[in-house]
């Protein structure tokens, strides 16, 4: 629902790669006056000037409702709701020069899909620890988005969660438009995990697309993966159905379909026979389940739960398994498993 024109409401975006800059426009066009935070002056000042992000969304017009500064006072002056969209890793530092500045009642919202390395914390839980704030004040939104068909104004559905649904309502009615709808749930914990997870699962699907294997095998590893999703993030506390949502299933299509996706590329690299850092280097663009392998499978040990598909994944980064024998199981599983 667009809001009225009379008095716009003012949010802020840290972060101003594709998803940032993509999700300024969703809220733009709802009606919202958006503030953009680019850490370099001179994408800002395309931003505001020239109303593009040549880098990140080439060919896009982006509404002239936007404004960005690489001086974060400004941008966050006023914010009633802050979108938080830097790489997952970097967080942590990037809430530590803000925490003084960012305004006292404002909504803090998290757009990113990744765990901590070393702490295996969710997004919202960083929030929570460095903002020192509670969980009505704090929101995340997933779902099956990728940046470049929104920017392109595909009509597109996510889901914004919080503890409290008053908080989620309140984002959610910000973060819809023409184009964009947003659905709410109070699982914050099933609506991360199933961002989190289903990239671990397209880099699986990227590998053996990368390999050149074809569509059983790529069906098999993604409803197995959503099993091995749905068990990891249940144990963690997540409502399973999350897991069959926007935030779980509707995102693991998305993104295990998709050229267009990150974590599918790097995957497909990895397939075709480069090495890890060899993919790292030819990636310009945030994959977040190249970091978020790790911590997962520390956390999923933490709670003895199985992640066969993962755990190949780890492998195959650290170049230990072939590609070519990644399976939606355990290679070295010999009695039939219960599905
Ligand atoms: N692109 C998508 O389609 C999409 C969709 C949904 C969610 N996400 C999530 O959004 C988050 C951001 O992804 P993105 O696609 O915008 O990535 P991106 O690589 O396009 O952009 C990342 C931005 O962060 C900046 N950055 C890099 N290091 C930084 C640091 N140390 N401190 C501050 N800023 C830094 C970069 O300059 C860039 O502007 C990720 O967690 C991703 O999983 C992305
Ligand atoms: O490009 P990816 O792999 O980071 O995926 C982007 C979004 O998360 C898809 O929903």
């Amino acid at each position: 629902m667009a809001q009225s024109t009379d008095s716009p409401r003012r949010v802020a975006v840290l972060g101003s790669g594709s998803w940032g800059t993509t999700f300024a426009k969703i809220l733009a066009d709802g009606g919202s006056s958006v503030a953009m935070w680019a850490r370099r002056p001179e994408l800002a000042r395309e931003i505001s000037q020239s109303n593009r992000n040549s880098d990140y969304l080439p060919g896009i017009n982006l509404p002239r409702n936007i404004w960005a500064s690489a001086r974060l006072p400004e941008v966050l002056e006023g914010a009633e709701q802050v979108y938080l969209s830097v790489p997952s890793q970097s967080l942590r530092e990037n809430l530590r020069i803000v925490r003084e500045i960012i305004p006292e009642d404002a909504l803090v919202v998290s757009l990113m899909k990744g765990v901590e390395k070393g702490t295996g914390a969710r997004m919202s839980e960083v929030i929570r620890q460095e903002l020192g704030l509670g969980g009505e004040r704090v929101a995340v939104a997933s779902g099956p988005n990728l940046a470049l068909e929104i920017a392109k104004e595909q009509p597109t559905a996510a889901v914004v969660s919080s503890e409290s649904i008053d908080t989620a309502t309140a984002v959610a009615m910000t973060a819809t438009n023409p184009y964009f709808r947003s659905f709410v749930n109070t699982d914050v914990i099933g609506t991360e995990f199933g961002g989190v997870l289903k990239n671990l699962i397209a880099v699986a699907i990227g590998i053996v697309d990368g390999v050149g294997y074809g569509e059983n095998t790529k069906a098999s590893i993604i409803t197995r993966g959503l099993a091995e999703m749905t068990d990891f993030a249940v144990a963690y506390g997540a409502r399973p159905e999350t897991l069959s949502g926007l935030a779980g299933l509707g995102d693991l299509i998305a993104t295990c379909e998709s050229s267009l996706s990150r974590n599918n590329t790097a995957g497909r690299l990895l397939g075709q026979g480069y090495s890890y850092s060899e993919v790292i280097k030819q990636m310009n663009q945030t994959a977040e389940g190249l970091s978020s392998v790790a911590p997962v499978l520390e956390l999923a040990l933490a709670k003895g739960v199985q992640m066969p598909i993962v755990s190949q994944v780890a492998e195959v980064l650290a170049g230990t398994l072939n590609p070519r024998d990644i399976a939606p199981h355990l290679t070295t599983d010999e009695l039939p498993q219960g599905e």
